[in-house]
C-alpha cells in the first residue's frame, strides 16, 4: 500500500475533527477526498504529510511509519515530506523568486542537488507542465491557473511518491480547471499516488480512480470509482445528487 491508515482520532483543542479513520491507497491510484464543509477533508489531507498529528492511530504513507501514541522526530517528517508532496490551495509560491528560482530552490536546499541538475529537472517539468515562456516571471504576474501549474512543477521537483492536492481548482474557471484535471490524469499514468481534497464532483468523476466521503469527521463510504454510479449509501448519493 502507498497510504495505510488505521485509527486515526484527531483533535483541535477539545474539538474531535477526525473519527477513527481507516484507509487504504494503492500506488498509482488517484484518492478523491469529497464531504461537506467542516467534514474533515483537509484535516485527513494534512495528516498525510503530518501538518496536522492525530491524538492516536498510525500512519503508514510511502515507506515511512508513524506510530501516533509517540511523537514523531523532526527527522522523520523531513523524510516524509520529501516523499510527500503538497500543492496548496493559496499555491504558497515565493513572491520574490522567479518561477525558476522557485522550483530550484527546495531541491538545492533539501537533497543537495547542484544548481545545474536541479535547473535540468525544472526545465523539464516546466515544458511538461507547458510553463516554459514563463520561467524568468514572478509568481504575482502570473494567472491563477499558471501560479496553479507552478505550485505543481515545484511539488514535483522533489520527486515525491505521493503528492497531495488541497482543492486545485478552487476559484479557477472551467477552463483552466479542465488544464488542472488533464495535468492529473497524466500525473496518474505515472507510478505516484495523488489525494485530492475538493468540492467539485465533476472534477471527482474525471479524476478519481478511488473516493472517499466523509462527514462530521467520519468516512461515510469509501471504494473505487464505480462508487459514483453506484453509491453505496444515501448520504453519498444525496451529495452526488446536489
Ligand atoms: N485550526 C483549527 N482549529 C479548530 N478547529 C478546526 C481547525 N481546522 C478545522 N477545524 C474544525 O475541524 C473540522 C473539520 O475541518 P476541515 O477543515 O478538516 O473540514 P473540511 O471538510 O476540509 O471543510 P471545508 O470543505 O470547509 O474546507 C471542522 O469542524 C472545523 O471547524
Amino acid at each position: 500500500m502507498s497510504i495505510q491508515l488505521t485509527g486515526i482520532n484527531c483533535f483541535y483543542g477539545a474539538h474531535q475533527a477526525l473519527f477513527d479513520i481507516n484507509l487504504a491507497c494503492p500506488q498509482g491510484e488517484t484518492l478523491v477526498l469529497l464531504g461537506p464543509s467542516g467534514a474533515g477533508k483537509s484535516s485527513l489531507l494534512r495528516v498525510l504529510n503530518l501538518l496536522e498529528q492525530p491524538r492516536s492511530g498510525s500512519l503508514q504513507i510511502a515507506g515511512n511509519h508513524f506510530d501516533f501514541s509517540k511523537t514523531p522526530s523532526d527527522s522523520a517528517i523531513r523524510e516524509l515530506r520529501q516523499n510527500v508532496g503538497m500543492v496548496f490551495q493559496q499555491y504558497n509560491l515565493w513572491p520574490h523568486l522567479t518561477v525558476l528560482q522557485n522550483l530550484i530552490e527546495a531541491p538545492c536546499r533539501v537533497l543537495g542537488l547542484s544548481k545545474d541538475q536541479a535547473r535540468a529537472r525544472a526545465e523539464k517539468l516546466l515544458d511538461r507542465l507547458r510553463l516554459t515562456p514563463y520561467a524568468e516571471r514572478f509568481p504575482l504576474h502570473l494567472s491563477g491557473g499558471q501560479q496553479q501549474r507552478v505550485a505543481i512543477a515545484r511539488a514535483l521537483m522533489m520527486e515525491p511518491q505521493v503528492l497531495l492536492f488541497d482543492e486545485p481548482t478552487a476559484a479557477l474557471d472551467p477552463e483552466i480547471t479542465a488544464q488542472i484535471v488533464s495535468i492529473i490524469n497524466e500525473l496518474a499514468q505515472t507510478r505516484i499516488t495523488q489525494v485530492i481534497v475538493t468540492h467539485e464532483v465533476e472534477v471527482a468523476r474525471k479524476t478519481a480512480s478511488r473516493v472517499v466521503y466523509m462527514e462530521n469527521g467520519h468516512i461515510v463510504e469509501q471504494g473505487d470509482a464505480s462508487h459514483f454510479t453506484q453509491p453505496q449509501t444515501d448520504a453519498f448519493a444525496h451529495y452526488l445528487s446536489h
